[in-house]
């Protein structure tokens, strides 16, 4: 078994559990609930902003605790300030020391888009997701069956929330391109070894139809490979690590997007 095949498994019973604790009869009853969303597609497309989609993330599987003390609030405010284009953030518990709460609190402190990071299986995580707070969701296509994948993201759509595909080779690209996404995102990490390589992004970009928004996803850290990225065709950039590795990812993200910033003059 995999790590996803884990992390799925443990999912199918989560989603068991907490539909018989909290029915989305209940869920619905969030204020969020009638609250409009805000556009992922169109904010990391943003002319005056970085592209970069800034995440929280405590733990993984893969780096174990990368960030024990940071504060949701302060780093999520301070990524916004920098000059991030969007905020992702992980709301699993078991392998990611995530939870519900981050995200809200990110929603609470911020006007911007904000992605629910996580394992989506369900109708479920989806009706949750829009009740606390989420404008966009995230569906990997190496989790799912295409015709459930697509299922999942019409659904989705349903509560205008927007959907990010993920995928890691172009068979899954291929098999799961539908009408109702907005992103997609090529993962460089390899879920079995946990090695990431931009190169897995830049095989797959011509691939994927300009009417999606294209991001790269894992392992990016450093501003000369956003440069390059950018230059093959992604629009946005998901960085998690390089900025909550560092006791304030908030300042780490900001001198990073200024290193941009700079370069791009340079360029011209
Ligand atoms: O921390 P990194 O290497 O910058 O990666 C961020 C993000 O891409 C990664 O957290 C991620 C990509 N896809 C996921 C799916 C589930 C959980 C996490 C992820």
């Amino acid at each position: 078994m995999d790590i996803l095949q884990k992390i799925i498994a443990q999912k199918e019973k989560e989603v068991a559990d907490k539909q018989s604790l909290y029915p989305e009869k209940l869920l619905e009853k969030s204020t969020y609930f009638e609250g409009r969303t805000i556009s992922l597609k169109r904010y990391i497309t943003r002319e005056d902003k970085s592209g970069i989609i800034a995440e929280f993330k405590r733990q993984s599987p893969s780096k174990g605790v990368i960030n024990a003390h940071a504060k949701v609030e302060r780093t999520t405010i301070g990524y916004m300030q920098a000059g991030a284009s969007a905020l992702s953030v992980l709301t699993d518990k078991e392998f990611f020391g995530g939870s519900n709460e981050d995200l809200s609190t990110a929603r609470k402190f911020n006007f911007c888009p904000v992605l629910r990071k996580d394992f989506i299986i369900d109708e479920y995580q989806i009706v949750e997701a829009k009740s606390i707070g989420a404008d966009a969701i995230l569906l990997i296509a190496a989790a799912l069956e295409p015709k459930r994948l697509k299922e999942l993201a019409a659904f989705a759509k349903s509560f205008g929330l927007e959907v990010l595909m993920e995928v890691h080779n172009e068979a899954e690209l291929e098999n799961n391109l539908n009408e109702h996404l907005d992103v997609v995102g090529v993962n460089n990490r390899n879920l079995k070894t946990f090695e990431t390589t931009i190169e897995t992004s830049k095989a797959l970009v011509d691939k994927i139809p300009n009417e999606f928004v294209k991001i790269s996803e894992s392992g990016i850290s450093d501003p000369e490979t956003i440069i390059d990225l950018k230059a093959c065709g992604f629009q946005g950039f998901l960085i998690g690590e390089t900025f909550m590795k560092s006791s304030r990812p908030e300042r780490a993200a900001a001198e990073f997007i200024e290193k941009i910033e700079k370069q791009k003059l340079e360029i011209g």
